[in-house]
């Protein structure tokens, strides 16, 4: 099993970033450093993320197939993206065979061009992986062995305990930034909100233990958020990774999202229904915790031995103690590894020893849409963070019960089939030939992001409820106006900044935005303001600015207005990246 080639040691509290990166820099001959676009001959598309495109390449030099991932400058005057930065500077420190090696940066400049203030393009060089979790999970094709699971779970593991052990958390585990080749070999990728730790590592038999510091709970995509992060415990730890880790875990077991929630109390909901209701017993101090304010939650025992008893008693336990409510007892990374699950039979079977699979990435899901037998659901803003609003993802299927035995129980909320039975609305939409449906995306040249499809009506919302009148409408969506009552209810950073995600783009109702897979080139001008919001919202902090208690809708737009004209010099970068 994977091993760490070279550790990094921890860094001391109160060294900074820029000090504990000179101290740790990875050995030059493993990042060459920058070489330019014209080395690499580009082959096509193979996603588009948030913060950049990734396509296919060939190195003139070495022959190499590489992954390019183009670092998107949304908004030109800001300069470079605090994300890219972040995820540049820990991924040169990081070597690890379960960690995605930065090998270099590539530029396309913009020589010929007689504008200056044209910035070159950068473009993150790793090496290409044939596949991400997600998308071989939507493969109907393939079945995931119990040997093949234990496999993928111990290099998660590996990975992960790795990372920790050098004070990083990752803040965005989930299926689609887990890639995979056709040896075998699983690496943990997209390092956009990851960020230093600043506590002492885990230790084997203590779980995640506690925090000293805040950071912001503006991370995890919802779908694999833990309670506490969902309930605004500012104190967490690198137990929020391994609730992510146990969210993949079912998912392989499955083949579909466990936890898929259409909005932030929806998503409280369907974990409780399957771990069962926080007491003082299982989650102590939750009822304290700020997210818990208000929440009315009738007592329901854990489900999920049951739903998953196909599975076996050695998955259970190890999904029980990855998905436990009380952090600080969540198993960690350095136990999950010495689980009894990966030494009962069948066992994990040797990575070279798996069966390999047609590539598929973001955009050759939609070729396996519409044929799954049983119709996974589409998801509802199943992206990172909740938006201001909280609320559920603007588009997908009509309400209706999920496919999978023991899951998609619609009371459940998360679990929705579109149309076309799949998780995502159907290619159809896209209006994609059958033939080149069966094309990997790197070898076609459609674009999937200019045909959206309509916007199916609101599902039913959620059971908690808030008191005072905050609860989500029948509709399942929140008014604006009732998010900034909540808002103001909720305790604020050192700079008066509301703890509330602000960063993340919205898809609730009044957000017209689609989904990662439906986004459209054209809606980069939204990703720009969620831009602008993430380096607002982390600069509040530090510059004590601090928004009136008295919000309005109105004067809130005037405040955005204002906000996008200033500019982000250097001090508010790096103090944006200690946070
Ligand atoms: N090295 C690689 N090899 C093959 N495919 C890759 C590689 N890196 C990324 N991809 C593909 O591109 C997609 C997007 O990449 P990534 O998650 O790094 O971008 P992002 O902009 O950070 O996305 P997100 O919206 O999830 O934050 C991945 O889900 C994967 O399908």
């Amino acid at each position: 099993m994977a091993t760490p080639s070279r550790q990094v040691s921890p860094h001391a509290n109160g060294v900074s970033p820029r000090a504990y990166a000179a101290q740790n820099t990875r050995p030059q001959n493993t990042f060459r450093g920058c070489s330019r676009i014209t080395d690499y001959e580009v082959l096509g598309k193979l996603g588009e993320g948030t913060f950049g495109e990734v396509h296919r390449a060939r190195s003139k030099k070495t022959g190499a197939i590489v992954a390019l991932k183009k670092i998107l400058m949304h908004n030109e005057k800001d300069g470079f993206p605090i994300t890219a930065l972040r995820e540049i500077k820990l991924l040169k420190l990081l070597s690890h065979p379960n960690i995605l090696k930065l090998e270099e940066m590539a530029v396309e400049s913009h020589q010929k061009s007689t504008d200056k203030r044209k910035r070159a393009i950068m473009y993150m060089v790793t090496p290409y992986m044939d596949h991400d979790l997600s998308g071989l999970l939507e493969n109907p094709a393939i079945k995931f062995t119990e040997p093949q699971i234990k496999c993928y779970m111990l290099q998660l593991l590996e990975g992960l305990r790795y990372l920790h052990d050098n004070r990083i958390l990752h803040r965005d585990m989930k299926a689609a930034n887990l890639l995979i080749n056709n040896k075998g070999i699983l690496q943990i990728a997209d390092f956009g909100l990851a960020r230093h730790y600043d506590e002492p590592v885990p230790v084997a038999g203590h779980g995640g233990g506690e925090a000293r510091r805040d950071y912001t709970t503006l991370v995890v995509t919802r779908w694999y958020r833990p309670p506490e992060l969902l309930l605004h415990l500012r104190k967490y730890t690198t137990a929020i990774d391994l609730w992510g880790v146990g969210c993949v875990f079912g998912e392989m077991l499955i083949g579909k999202p466990i936890l898929a929630g259409e909005s932030d109390q929806n998503q409280l909901k369907i974990i409780f229904d399957l771990v069962g209701t926080p007491t003082e017993e299982n989650m102590p101090g939750w009822r304290s915790l700020p997210g818990a304010e208000g929440l009315n939650i009738p007592p329901r025992p854990p489900s999920l031995s049951q739903r998953f008893r196909q599975f076996g008693s050695g998955a259970i336990s190890l999904l029980s103690e990855l998905l436990k409510l009380d952090w600080r007892k969540r198993i960690n990374a350095i136990d999950a590894l010495q689980h009894p699950y990966f030494r009962d039979s069948p066992l994990p079977a040797k990575a070279g020893d798996l069966p390999t699979f047609e590539e598929s990435h973001e955009l050759d899901r939609r070729k396996f849409r519409g044929q799954k037998a049983a119709p996974p659901p589409a998801p509802k803003g199943g992206t990172v963070g909740m938006g201001p609003n909280g609320g559920q993802g603007g588009w997908g299927g009509e309400a209706g019960g999920g496919g999978n035995p023991g899951y998609g129980n619609d009371n459940y909320g998360g679990y929705r089939p579109h149309q076309n039975g799949s998780r995502y609305p159907h290619a159809g939409h896209r209006g994609i030939p059958p033939s080149e449906g069966r094309r990997p995306a790197w070898q076609r040249d459609d674009r999937p992001d200019t045909r959206l499809p309509p916007r199916p009506p609101p599902v039913a919302g959620d059971q908690l409820a808030y008191d005072g009148g905050r609860s989500d409408g029948r509709d399942g969506y929140r008014s604006r106006s009732r998010d900034l009552d909540r808002e103001r209810a909720l305790p604020r950073s050192r700079g008066g900044a509301p703890n509330v995600d602000t960063y993340i783009p919205s898809y609730g109702p009044d957000s017209s935005r689609p989904p990662r897979e439906d986004r459209s080139r054209d809606d980069r001008r939204r990703r720009d303001d969620r831009d602008r919001d993430r380096l607002d919202y982390d600069d509040r902090s530090r510059s004590g600015r601090t928004r009136s208690r008295s919000r309005s809708p109105t004067r809130e737009r005037d405040r955005e207005r204002a906000r996008e004209r200033e500019p982000l010099d250097r001090d508010r970068e790096r103090e944006i990246y200690r946070r």
